[in-house]
């Protein structure tokens, strides 16, 4: 009886032993082991995780080992197409083609393929066959626009058809171009604008980051120097850097400078707008959830800003105003989150607002004869330039593919002027798969990006050396010798201002 008892223990304990490592076997290693009611990964982890290797370890060799030479080497075949894929992607793309072609150097570029609205003829057979001129619905030779794009002395019919024409291209829709309206006087103006008085606090810029920039701007510095009030023992000569200044002396905005008859009813304005569009990032003040994005405004929360480096160099007036990249104008940018600081909108200078205002006007309701895709219509009543950037571009610079799509208002065009030097402007498609076209856009002319080609990719592959208008270099005229400053600042640039609607 005894010996039956014993016998009839040692079966149950085989069984339940032969079972427990039956499951022990099928549960490695995805399951978490128990020890009483907590996880052995808690109260073992060191244990736990050894487990978890040596079972994932020993199934990947078993699996290994089970494979034939043959699906080994159609697996490392397919690893390699897989990885040589994602580099054509990346650097492949038929924008970057063209962004490549651009930027060389040696070889120079091809050029052949290029839109040139100025020597329409001597364009290739395909690019003329392209090019639809229009009429503007409104031209800008009338008497309300010649204090901005300025008066001729005599007739210049070419000018004076410029004033009155549009270029679209054909199954291109949302692209528009007016050649150079402006007289050199005109153009001569705004690029001062850019330089002297758009070039300073309270607009950010790319300095602002790493650089103290005294609150006259870099330029009134580098006029000193030039006109010989300022050399380098005085102390005011070399900017301090920003890593080495004192907090309270590099003070951002405050509330004066902000202009406050579009602040207060406005910025209610603009939570609305942002609560009504449930737009993913473009108006959060900080990283907070969606709900909380645009809450922010009135709040003056500061979004990050890059840390101030005490490495970049110290530089002369004339060699810091070569590193001016980018200012902001109206809706001050935050580059880091691509979003707009909705609690620091400036007031838009009136002077670049009548200019796009303008523009607004004569193209409202241009339209690509034979093609009902492609009818731009925004009424001028709508227009609000709200925010804008300038870009300064030396003769190596170049600005790769991007979509400007932080504005909640996607439907107003974006507007474009050109001074300086003539670049190359790629325009393309919604993604970088399609491949470009090539635009010269030279000193004065105007580009519009609207309907479809406002949310596609664009940039600025290339400056063109030897390209600076006579009337823009300095001409050595005393009457004119206040330009001469300027003219040595542009023999080297190219101006880009370009305005949009944020809401
Ligand atoms: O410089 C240009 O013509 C284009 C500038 C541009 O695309 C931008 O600032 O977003
Ligand atoms: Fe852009």
């Amino acid at each position: 009886m005894r010996s039956s008892v014993f016998r009839i223990t040692l079966y149950i304990k085989l069984v339940r032993y032969k079972n427990r490592f039956k499951l022990t076997n099928q549960l490695r290693p995805y399951t978490v082991k128990s020890t009483g009611t907590r996880p052995i990964s808690e109260v073992k982890p060191l244990m736990a995780q050894s487990v978890l290797w040596l079972g994932t370890t020993w199934e990947y060799w078993t699996k290994e080992m089970q494979k034939s030479r043959r699906q080994k080497k159609l697996e490392r075949k397919q690893l390699q197409c897989r990885e040589a894929q994602a580099t054509n992607y990346a650097t492949k793309t038929p924008f970057r083609d063209a962004e490549r072609n651009f930027k060389s150097r040696l070889p120079p570029p091809n050029f052949s393929n290029v839109f040139d609205f100025d020597n329409i003829e001597d364009c290739s057979a395909e690019i003329k066959n392209k090019i639809v001129q229009v009429d503007l619905s409104n031209d800008l030779d009338k008497e309300e626009y010649k204090k901005l794009f300025g008066q001729f002395d005599e007739i210049d019919e070419k000018r004076d058809l410029n004033r009155k024409k549009a270029y679209l291209i054909k199954d291109f829709p949302g692209f528009i171009f007016i050649r150079n309206p402006f007289t050199p006087e005109a153009q001569k103006y705004i690029i001062k604008r850019c330089l002297k008085d758009f070039a300073k606090y309270p607009n950010k810029s790319n300095l602002d980051t790493h650089y103290a920039l005294p609150k006259e701007g870099i330029w009134k510095l580098h006029e000193k120097v030039y006109n010989g009030q300022l050399n380098e023992n005085d102390s005011e000569f070399y900017v301090p850097l920003k890593a080495f200044v004192k907090e309270e002396n590099t003070e951002q905005y405050n509330n004066d400078d902000v202009d406050e008859s579009l602040n207060i009813q406005d910025n209610q304005d603009v939570n609305n707008q942002c609560n009504n569009h449930n737009n993913n990032n473009r108006c959060n003040n900080n990283n907070n959830n969606n709900n909380n994005q645009c809450n922010n405004n009135n709040n003056n929360l500061e979004k990050s800003e890059p840390s101030p480096s005490p490495t970049v160099p110290i530089l002369s007036p004339s060699e810091l105003m070569r590193k001016l990249r980018w200012i902001t104008l109206g809706y001050q940018y935050h580059w880091p989150t691509k979003t707009y600081h909705l609690d620091r909108q400036l007031k838009f200078p009136q002077d670049i607002d009548n200019l796009t205002t303008a523009v607004v006007k004569v193209i409202d309701g241009i339209k690509l004869p034979d093609d009902d895709n492609f009818i731009h219509k925004y009424e001028v009543s709508k227009w609000k330039p709200e925010a804008g950037v300038i870009n300064y571009y030396q003769l190596k610079d170049n600005l790769m593919a991007h979509v400007d799509k932080s504005e909640i208002n996607m439907d107003s065009p974006l507007i474009s002027f050109s001074f300086g030097h003539t670049c190359i402007f790629l325009i393309g498609g919604l993604t970088r798969e399609v491949a470009p076209i090539a635009i010269y856009l030279r000193s004065g002319d105007i580009s519009i990006m609207c309907g479809i080609r406002r949310a596609c990719f664009h940039g600025v592959p290339r400056i063109l050396e030897g390209t600076l208008p006579e009337y823009l270099k300095s001409n050595n005229l005393k009457e004119d010798s206040e330009w001469d400053i300027y003219a040595n600042y542009m023999s080297t640039s190219r101006i880009n201002i370009n305005v949009r609607q944020v809401f």
